[in-house]
């Protein structure tokens, strides 16, 4: 198992009244460092599920979750947070900013809390608001941020930790199409510099030839199909 993110016939059941909904049926997914994966699927095919069982936020029923090539199962829970924190960016949908904070302060809020020394971190934060092309707006609040920089400062915040993996659900999802392209091309761009696996729930369609591959879901199974297109990074 060379890959960064591989999920092993991976179930996951949610009790639905007196029996049970099977969200994920024997899920294999295996993506490499570099590699961009799209999700794609109908409404309740388990999407979500799948990304929120490879976060290591849910617990699967059954299969493995190797990250980075530890097995998840076999962590305990703290061990599990710690190998989230360390290995793991998530970006969802919604960017979920603080409004009293500036973009540098929300890629720095890990530090504060755990109380480390922010000189070293603030560099780092800085440099990654650079990446996402927010050089000018570091200083500026989420209120005086267009719904595309809020999303860069998601992304630049999933950076911080340096994550193997990096998980994201819908992230043009609230944005026009112009939009919506730029941040496919900056998670193509991050992933290829950071080399992180990355896989990205999606609806839009006409922006899997910016990825690498595409995993089908329905019914809580997944299939790979191949990219419409020539990459076009
Ligand atoms: N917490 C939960 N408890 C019970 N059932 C759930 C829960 N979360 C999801 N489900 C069910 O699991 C199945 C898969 O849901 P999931 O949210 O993973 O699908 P999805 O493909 O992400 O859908 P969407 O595109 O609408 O977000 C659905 O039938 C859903 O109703």
């Amino acid at each position: 198992m060379n890959s960064a993110l591989n999920l092993v016939n991976v179930s996951l059941e949610y009790p639905d009244g007196g029996s049970t909904l099977k969200a994920l049926d024997g899920v294999d997914m295996a993506v490499k460092q570099g590699e961009f994966l799209s999700l794609v699927g109908p409404s309740g095919s388990g999407k979500s599920s799948l990304l929120a069982v490879a976060a290591t936020l849910i617990n699967p029923t059954a299969g493995l979750v190797v990250i980075d090539g530890q097995d998840v199962s076999a962590l305990k829970e703290a061990e599990r947070t710690e190998l989230r924190r360390d290995k793991v960016g998530i970006i969802f949908q919604q960017p979920n900013l603080l409004p009293a904070l500036t973009a540098v302060e929300q890629l720095l809020i890990r530090e504060h809390l755990r109380g480390n020394a922010v000189k070293e971190a603030r560099r780092t934060a800085e440099d990654l608001l650079d990446v996402v092309g927010l050089t000018a707006a570091m200083l500026k609040r989420p209120h005086q941020l267009s719904g595309g920089q809020r999303q860069r400062v998601n992304i630049a915040r999933a950076l911080m930790g340096s994550p193997t993996v990096l998980l994201v659900d819908e992230p043009t999802a609230a944005l026009d199409h112009e939009r919506s392209e730029s941040i496919v091309r900056l998670l193509r761009r991050v992933t290829d510099e950071f080399r992180t696996a990355t896989v990205m729930v999606t609806h839009d369609t006409e922006f899997l030839p910016l990825t690498d591959a595409v995993a089908a879901m329905r019914d809580g199974r997944i299939s790979r199909a191949s990219v419409p297109s020539a990459q076009t990074s």
